[in-house]
């Protein structure tokens, strides 16, 4: 079943077209890459989908509901929610403190939160960090706690803006594994904007391939990244070599 529907949509910036009539099809349990060079439209796209900017044009549907240009609360109740590229948890909390947050914000019960909250950040691997003061964590903690703060609203379709980026490899390993598991465990839909090709490859089922602001191609990782306008679009460099 098609869980999330994008129409045709558009947005320009001064004059600059920086999403261009982007259609795009996600299965619900599936989970799409997005990539395409720096300025592709990605999170712009991100931005029209979540409801932080409404298209000029075209529509957009969750499971079935259209919710072109509803806010970001909306979007979030509707069962989609986002992460941003620039983190922003509250500084002033601790970690713990910060995922309980979340999870009452995602519904969750009073009284089981802290709880829920404490075994997220254990599953993102925040365990020793429980209890400290967000500010001052490090980037890669920082991501992680984005990214449990996003798993604790209990999306269906979770968007994901470049969680690996600034993770050395070492980290990417269990963040990877749990966006698996949120799949296949959960049930979660994942869109992930990403550069790190290696990821791509290894958690794609299909990847949209963006070049400024349109759709370049859509298909299975290992067809895209052979396909020579891909590879064009990366400036002749072979897209693997992003990796
Ligand atoms: N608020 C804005 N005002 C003006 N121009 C914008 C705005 N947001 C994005 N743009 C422009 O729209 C185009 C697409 O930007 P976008 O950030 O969506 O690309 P991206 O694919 O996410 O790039 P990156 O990989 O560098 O994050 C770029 O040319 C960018 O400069």
């Amino acid at each position: 079943m098609t869980l999330l529907r994008v129409d045709g949509i558009s947005k320009s910036f001064q004059g600059l077209r920086a999403v261009d009539e982007v259609s795009f099809e996600v299965a619900e349990g599936s989970i799409l890459g997005v990539i395409g060079p720096n300025g592709a439209g990605k999170t712009t796209i991100f931005n029209l989908i979540a409801g932080a900017l409404r298209p000029d044009s075209g529509r957009v549907h969750l499971a079935g509901r259209e919710i072109t240009g509803h806010t970001p609360h909306q979007v979030t109740a509707a069962g989609m929610t986002r992460t941003f590229q620039l983190m922003r948890p509250f500084y002033s909390m601790t970690v713990l403190e910060n995922v309980t947050i979340a999870v009452l914000a995602g519904g969750g019960a009073k009284r089981t939160a802290r709880t829920a909250a404490a075994e997220l950040i254990d599953r993102v691997g925040l365990g020793r960090w429980r209890d400290a003061p967000t500010e001052g964590l490090p980037t890669a903690a920082l991501k992680r706690l984005e990214l449990a703060r996003a798993v604790a609203s209990k999306p269906r379709v979770l968007l994901l803006d470049e969680v690996l980026a600034g993770l050395v490899p070492a980290e990417r390993a269990p963040v990877m594994e749990l966006l698996e598991q949120l799949r296949t465990d959960d049930g979660v839909t994942l869109v992930f904007v990403e550069h790190i090709m290696a990821a791509v490859m290894r958690l794609s089922d299909s990847v949209l391939v963006l070049d400024l602001g349109r759709v370049l191609t859509t298909g299975a990782p290992e067809e895209v990244t052979r396909d020579p306008r891909v590879i064009e679009a990366y400036l002749g460099e072979d897209p693997h070599a992003h990796a």
